[in-house]
């Protein structure tokens, strides 16, 4: 009889699949032509599509519970339906479900058409946050300029979406509920089988005595750069000084805070226009570096289809970098608004491991087609490129002079490594610490920029520029809060990056533990076959697999933990210990004595 019944179970199964892969087609068809045009009717196709298929999932859920697949002893037929029976979002009354597909629709194209005018030029307004803004923070040295454009991006980018947001909770809060979580925290943490953020808070504790190390010296660079009366001696580092907007990482401040200024070093980004890089060619260069793992190019259609600059016709659209998988095997993109930066090289690859992970799971049944967890999809374009930002690689890439690899151009190599790498780590940890906290109604909306705040103060050690107050919404100012895109993946990635990039280097006889000849850092696993075999075999289980599962393949452990970072930044770690002791610095932060709650 069980037999029978499981034997009905893959039979439905393949049918809904083949009929899963329709709709999240037409889905993802209707998604890519609002954020890549975002017009009105683009706008009406996506939220009319979405409740479509979003009736049709619900049509089928009550089919795929109608077998008795809690008792099948085919493990694999049992975790798809238990994936199939999690209907998120599309559990809610249609009625609620169009309010939430709309908040999110608003904020996002807020964000998207948001423009602040120019600090020198007053007249010029119709600067958004790609490339304009970005780019001002990438440059500018002046505290004044920064300071202006800082308030003025967040007051466009981040008020106007505070009641939508809160509508947005609201809809995700009820439609946790009808999928049997208390909120949307639950099901968020869900994802990386977990039942409380511990596992990440203790994650945390080990990261905190580096961070606090590169924040101390950032800071006291910054003083002697902008005087006491711009960055204080123990407070909170101002954010508008870090070269980023949201402060994230701070690599754009590296050329005036590097350890060893007088040590040769090339600007990344002027060696990349020196030798006439151009977006196409900067795709061609990170798929050369797959390809020379025997991992897969990309597909003419992907050349044909993607985005890979703003286009000049004046539409509006969503450049925030992102790759896309279409469901059908075949049609697989990339969006996004090159400019010829190392911070867009950078991103090219981490967009281009998207893709090799779609490519690599494509012969999947629909509903394995993720990542193990969504922290492992973030996780793949940033190990390549922790190999081509080798001293090594760049070597060969002629974007690093033959210097001597000596011990002061290694620790510039790790600072610079370390404004991006570590620096990231409290904010990519906050950002939904903030939002578990709205959807739980621990911060209520009086509460939202004053929780915000404190958060940002309290892990990440940076405060606002100016005053704030709930006349603001900062939250919104950051793509992922306006975009409805969970967070904690990119504090996941930036753990296990490391412990992939330790395992591959292993497998590519490019690291020797305790050899300071083959150290994690200086580690290039360029044209490494048994690299490349190691990580497409992991990265062909999608989601089919346990995550714990699918790290023990490639790493030889089953959990998260924060020792391949600990040890890339080991010799980092030290000097910055040493230093800090030597000018006095103070470590850590105290209380930022302006006004935002
Ligand atoms: C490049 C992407 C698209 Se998935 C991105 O959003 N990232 C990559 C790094 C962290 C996060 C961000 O920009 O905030
Ligand atoms: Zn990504």
């Amino acid at each position: 009889e069980r037999q029978a019944e499981e034997a009905a179970g893959r039979q439905y199964m393949r049918k809904l699949d083949e009929a899963t892969s329709q709709a999240k087609n037409r889905l993802t068809i209707a998604s890519w032509n609002y954020q890549s045009n975002i017009t009105n009717y683009n706008q009406e196709q996506m939220l009319q599509i979405s409740l479509e298929v979003a009736e049709e999932e619900k049509e089928a859920w009550k089919e795929t519970m109608s077998y008795l697949w809690h008792e099948f002893e085919d493990q694999d037929l049992k975790r798809m339906f238990k994936k199939y029976s999690e209907l998120g979002t599309s559990a809610l009354p249609e009625d609620l479900n169009q309010r939430l597909i709309q908040a999110v629709n608003n904020m996002q194209t807020n964000y998207a058409k948001a423009t602040i005018c120019d600090y020198k030029d007053r007249t010029k307004c119709d600067l958004h946050v790609e490339p304009e803004v970005t780019d001002i923070f990438a440059n500018s040295e002046d505290p004044e300029e920064l300071k202006y454009t800082w308030i003025e991006w967040h007051k466009a980018a981040g008020a106007p979406s505070r009641g939508n947001f809160t509508e947005y909770i609201a809809m995700d809060n009820e439609a946790a509920k009808l999928n049997g979580y208390d909120t949307m925290a639950e099901f968020w943490l869900n994802e990386y089988e977990m039942k409380n953020e511990d596992e990440f808070a203790t994650l945390w504790s080990q990261i905190k005595p580096l961070y606090q190390q590169i924040h101390a010296y950032v800071r006291g660079k910054l003083r002697q750069k902008y005087g006491e009366n711009v960055v204080s001696a123990k407070g909170p580092i101002p954010a508008h000084l870090l070269g980023n907007i949201w402060a994230q990482t701070w690599s754009n401040v590296e050329k005036f805070t590097k350890p060893f200024p007088d040590k040769p070093e090339v600007d990344i980004t002027a060696a990349l226009i020196a030798q006439n890089y151009t977006p196409l060619k900067m795709f061609q260069t990170a798929e050369e570096f797959f390809t020379s793992l025997t991992l897969s190019p990309m597909p003419d259609l992907f050349w044909d289809k993607s985005i890979i600059e703003k286009p000049n016709d004046g539409r509006d659209m969503v450049c925030h970098a992102s790759a896309w998988d279409f469901f059908d095997g075949e049609d697989f993109r990339i969006k996004q608004c090159t400019t010829i930066t190392s911070e867009f090289f950078t991103t090219t690859h981490h967009e281009m491991g998207h893709i090799q992970y779609y490519l690599q799971y494509k012969d999947q049944p629909v509903i394995y087609r993720a990542g193990a967890n969504a922290g492992f999809h973030e996780a793949v374009g940033d190990v390549i490129a922790l190999s081509v930002s080798s001293p090594k690689h760049l070597r060969v890439m002629g974007l690093l002079e033959d210097g001597v690899d000596d011990q002061e151009s290694n620790i510039n190599q790790l600072y610079k490594m370390g404004l991006d790498k570590i620096v990231f780590l409290p904010f990519g940890y906050l950002l939904d610490l903030f939002r578990y906290s709205v959807f739980r109604g621990i911060t209520a909306p009086r509460d939202y920029n004053c929780h915000f705040w404190q958060l940002r103060e309290s892990v990440q050690g940076v405060e606002p520029p100016a005053p704030r107050s709930e006349e603001d919404f900062d939250p919104a100012a950051k793509y992922h809060i306006s975009a409805d895109v969970e967070y904690m993946r990119y504090y996941v990635s930036y753990i296990v990056q490391f412990q992939f990039h330790r395992a591959l280097c292993l497998l590519a006889d490019q690291y020797t533990p305790g050899d300071s000849n083959k150290t994690l850092s200086n580690c290039d696993i360029y044209k490494s076959e048994t690299a490349g075999k190691a990580l497409g075999k992991m990265l062909q289980l999608g989601s089919s697999k346990p995550w714990p599962e699918a790290m023990e393949m490639l790493t030889g452990q089953r959990n998260m933990d924060a020792s391949g970072v600990l040890e890339y930044f080991q010799p980092l770690y030290d000097w910055l210990k040493a230093e800090n002791e030597r000018t006095g610095e103070f470590i850590g932060w105290e209380p930022s004595t302006v006004q935002y709650c």
